[in-house]
């Protein structure tokens, strides 16, 4: 559901190629009606699909599995009836991500009561934290592309209880594609070309709150960040730069290495760079990798941990892909894409 919009596109392209995937159902508001293939013409000769109005019951008639690619608040309204109906369902916006439903009402700005006993069960859908969690679930909140980026950065770190708690700070870059589809003044080509911009600052961004929740979870206390994303003269591509101080000043670089990789041993889609490689964005762009370069600034006693992905795969549809992936007990890498398109 969504189909029209950069997440569910990519989905399309996604599940298309997928080896055990058939898509039956392409689900919209303003585009149904419409083929898939008049809003993204170079798709047409493998999607032959309509655009068809979202119908709960027809959708799990004909569907076994659910991709809720939709602005925030749909999905709760959704989800509950979709399950009941026997569809398992994997959400791509921030319903189903909050154990604590207030703090989703806070940011949100959305009630939610009514799902209250459905939202319990959804299970966060970053594999690489939560992935015995996921091949359970009939119901997943799959987090998007700043999160990602910035948790698989800062996690082997706090798991190991390796930073001075509150310390971490994370500077994020994105692809004006993360903002979606839809019109908006400060994506336009005269407003963001040859321009890096700042917002949210000062803890003012929905997702600090998401970025803390599973830093608390992993650390086993409640952890704050000091996270500030920016908008970048780019299409695709998230980086997140992430600083924090060590609790032990004797740390060294081939110490944190060798911690992330034992972390991401059983990760296919996180690759820790070699001391001393950092990853650019375009690295990730068109894969479902999240590249990860560590550096130990041994003047200040601070880890500076660099991640990268691309944020309508890893960050959004392949992030999904590869939540099914787990659910159904195939292998995590199929029907995922391991190669950049850049050079
Ligand atoms: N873009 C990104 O990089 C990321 C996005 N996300 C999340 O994924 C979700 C989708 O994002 P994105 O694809 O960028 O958004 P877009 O704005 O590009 O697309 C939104 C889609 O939602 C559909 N839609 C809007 N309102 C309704 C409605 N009332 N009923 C049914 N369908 C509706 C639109 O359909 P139509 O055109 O037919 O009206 C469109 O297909 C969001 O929750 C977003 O936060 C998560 C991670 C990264
Ligand atoms: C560039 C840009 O505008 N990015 C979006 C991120 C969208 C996204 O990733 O949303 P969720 O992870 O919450 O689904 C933003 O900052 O709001």
């Amino acid at each position: 559901m969504g189909a029209s919009g950069y997440g569910g596109v990519q989905l399309v392209r996604l599940l298309q190629d997928h080896p055990l995937v058939e898509i039956v159902y392409l689900g919209g508001e303003s585009s149904a009606g419409k083929p898939f293939c008049s809003l993204y013409p170079h798709l047409g000769h493998q999607v032959e699909l309509m655009i068809e109005p979202i119908d709960l019951d027809k959708i799990a008639s004909r569907c076994e599995v659910v991709f809720l690619s939709l602005p925030n608040g749909l999905a709760c309204e959704m989800a509950p009836q979709l399950l009941e109906k026997g569809c398992y369902v994997l959400d791509l916006s921030a319903d189903y991500r909050f154990t604590n439903l207030n703090t989703y009402t806070k940011w949100y700005n959305k009630e939610r009561s009514a799902d209250l006993d459905v939202a319990r069960t959804a299970v966060y859908g970053l594999p690489e934290l939560y992935r015995d969690a996921i091949a359970s679930a009939r119901l997943v909140g799959c987090p998007g592309c700043y999160v990602t980026a910035s948790l698989l950065a800062l996690s082997p770190l706090l798991k190991q209880g390796l930073i001075v708690p509150d310390s971490a700070i994370i500077d994020a870059k994105s692809g004006a594609s993360g903002g979606g589809r839809q019109a908006k003044t400060n994506m336009l080509l005269a407003e963001a070309d040859a321009s890096v911009s700042a917002y949210g600052i000062g803890g003012h961004h929905r997702h600090t709150p998401e970025i803390e929740q599973v830093c608390s979870d992993l650390a086993g206390h409640n952890v704050k960040v000091q996270f500030t994303p920016h908008l970048m003269p780019m299409v695709r591509g998230i980086l997140a730069t992430v600083y924090a101080n060590l609790r032990d000043p004797g740390l060294v670089r081939e110490d944190l290495l060798t911690i992330y990789k034992a972390f991401y041993r059983n990760s296919p889609w996180v690759k820790v760079l070699p001391g001393g490689t950092f990853p650019q964005s375009k690295w990730a762009c068109g894969t479902n990798l999240c590249y990860i370069g560590i550096e130990v600034d041994q003047r200040t006693d601070r880890a500076i941990v660099i991640s990268t992905i691309d944020n309508l795969i890893k960050g959004q549809a392949g992030q999904a892909v590869q939540c099914l992936n787990i659910m159904k007990g195939w292998s995590e890498t199929l029907g995922l894409p391991q190669l950049s398109f850049y050079p």
